[in-house]
């Protein structure tokens, strides 16, 4: 009975002495090895009073349940009925365990999760014990707005203990961190960039020409072409997958080490965990070869020097890790290296990837805003970006893709500062986390007219289809935006630009035009579910035939 008593009080004393208090996700391993290690000390005390093993270890499954029961238990009270967002709407078992969350998006489909939230509870949900998502359409700015009290939430350790500018937490690193990130991405910088990413678009169109006529397998295609681009930007040299139109092993690895995201992104802990547990599982091992990939390329350009000379951004990041020398160690500077070349290579595919499959969707299915497009290329250079960027239903085109399939389609998960916040007039209380779920957002009705529709006009000639314009934020806002914006933009009007000029672009014959927003994942990234065109080669009659359209 001792016994049972001692080990309730030790759950309680766990629970409010210990796990209220702090972060303990990268202090996993260190509480299996505790409790394994009382454990042990426990079953060899009770070994000096039997010698009978199935006395020792029922006495220690006792003593397991009652820790366990009040552990837990104090935390369910606490959580249900004295937690400072207890007030906050929200599925009960949600405020009880992250779990709940964790096992309602096994599919990786927490964008459409959470729009099922929104519509049942409102604009400020609890979705997990110490967490809120916010749905307003002020609720991207409230979170990285100018001025903003918040900080990054635990999330960001998902590379721990790498490195980079968009995973650091400490607010005086990251502004150190984005330096070299935004000298890679200035107007120099992408001036010497842009002929590279023309050179690669041409690449691109050789390679869709190789299947003219013939269903094209879009995800793939818009794979090769944005990991291309980070090649050459990166390391001034692309992977030659639109050459040979193989994948690289990586493109496979990462495929799968991102797929755990998709569940347990919001609970890191389980995913450390069963890293700890099984480090030589197959997803353990996805991970360690997609870090292993980025860290050799890195190591490599650093021995070889910059190709031909070309300016890239591992210079800028090798120029920070040697002067960094006096004030990190060799460890720390590696991880930061590592960090940054991975950052470098997901930020910038990713994103791009999904944004581009998501076009050729819309493309294929509007075909008059692939023609209103081609109406406005018919007369410029296409390669000239600055041309590009001027053209008002090119870009509503972009920015319309960007609204409806935002590549980081619910993420950035915050934690308020020490006075809280407030948005709309609802008071979040100091250290909780937020989150501001982007495409539930984007397609509120309360902000954009018809949300749910694909009008490019609204971004020029049609404003008044624009109600809340600080829901859009698919880069983010304030200091934690996206460093990469000018290369995606660049990326994104050239292709769409440029392909929609020399060919004419519809789903393939039988294919489910449903299946890519069903198969539709969110793994920290959109990954888009399969989408396959036919393009065929625009002859001089088509253009006519636009011509007298009048598109
Ligand atoms: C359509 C394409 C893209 C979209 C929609 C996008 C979106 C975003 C978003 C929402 C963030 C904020 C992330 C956060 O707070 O955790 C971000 C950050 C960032 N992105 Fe992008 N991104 C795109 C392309 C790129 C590219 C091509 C690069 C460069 C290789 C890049 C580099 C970065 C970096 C370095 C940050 C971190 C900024 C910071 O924390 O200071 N992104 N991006």
């Amino acid at each position: 009975m001792i016994q049972a008593i001692l080990a309730f009080i030790a759950g309680l004393v766990a629970h409010h002495g210990f796990f209220i208090r702090g972060e303990w996700h990268l202090r996993i391993e260190k509480i299996l090895a505790t409790h394994l290690l009382v454990a042990s000390l426990l079953v060899l005390l009770m070994k000096q009073n039997t010698d009978a093993f199935a006395e020792v270890f029922q006495s220690l499954g006792r003593i397991i349940v009652f820790y366990l029961t009040s552990l837990f238990g104090s935390i369910t009270i606490y959580r249900l009925f004295f937690h400072r967002l207890s007030h906050f709407p929200g599925p009960k078992l949600a405020a009880v365990s992250k779990l709940w969350h964790v096992f309602h998006i096994l599919d990786s489909k927490n964008f459409r999760f959470m729009q099922r939230i929104h519509h049942q509870y409102g604009d400020f949900v609890r979705t997990g014990p110490n967490e809120i998502a916010i749905f307003h359409p002020d609720g991207l700015y409230a979170l990285d707005g100018w001025n903003n009290e918040n900080s990054k939430d635990v999330w960001y350790d998902l590379l721990h203990p790498m490195s980079s500018a968009i995973f650091t937490r400490d607010p005086q690193d990251h502004k150190e961190r984005r330096k070299p990130w935004a000298q890679s991405f200035s107007r120099k910088s992408m001036g010497l960039f842009h002929p590279r990413i023309a050179t690669i678009s041409d690449k691109l169109v050789r390679c869709i020409e190789r299947h003219e006529g013939e269903a094209t397998n879009v995800c793939e295609t818009m794979r090769w072409f944005a990991l291309d681009i980070v090649g050459e930007i990166m390391f001034g040299e692309d992977f030659k997958m639109l050459d040979t139109q193989i994948n690289i092993p990586f493109t496979t690895h990462r495929a799968r080490a991102i797929a755990v995201l998709g569940p347990f992104a919001d609970a890191l802990w389980i995913a450390r965990l069963a890293f700890v547990v099984l480090p030589f599982s197959p997803r353990a091992r996805d991970y360690t070869k997609t870090v292993e990939f980025a860290y050799s390329q890195i190591k490599e350009r650093m021995q070889r020097g910059p190709k031909d000379k070309k300016f890239d951004m591992s210079s800028l990041f090798i120029e920070e890790y040697h002067s960094l020398k006096s004030s990190k160690t060799l460890e720390e500077r590696n991880n930061l290296l590592a960090g940054s070349v991975v950052s470098a290579v997901m930020a910038g595919s990713e994103t791009t990837q999904a944004a581009l499959i998501a076009t050729w969707w819309f493309l294929a299915k509007y075909p008059t805003h692939a023609d209103k497009i081609r109406s406005e290329v018919c007369n410029i250079d296409i390669d000239n970006h600055d041309a590009l960027a001027a053209l008002p239903h090119l870009n509503g085109v972009v920015n319309e893709v960007l609204r409806l399939v935002p590549p980081a389609l619910t993420g950035t998960p915050r934690v308020t500062g020490p006075n809280g916040l407030v948005v709309d007039g609802t008071f979040i209380p100091p250290f909780t986390k937020v989150v501001a779920p982007r495409y539930v957002i984007k397609r509120r009705d309360s902000a954009f007219v018809h949300p749910d529709e694909f009008i490019p006009e609204r971004w020029y000639s049609r404003p008044e289809l624009i109600l809340h314009s600080r829901a859009f934020a698919p880069f983010s806002y304030g200091t934690r935006q996206c460093l990469g914006k000018p290369l995606a933009y660049a990326e994104l009007r050239l292709v769409t630009a440029k392909l929609v000029h020399l060919f004419n672009v519809r789903f393939a014959p039988g294919y489910d035009e449903d299946i890519m927003w069903r198969d539709m994942r969110d793994q920290a990234t959109a990954q888009p579910g399969k989408l396959m065109c036919v393009f065929e080669r625009r002859t001089q009659a088509d253009s006519t035939v636009n011509v007298n359209k009048g598109t």
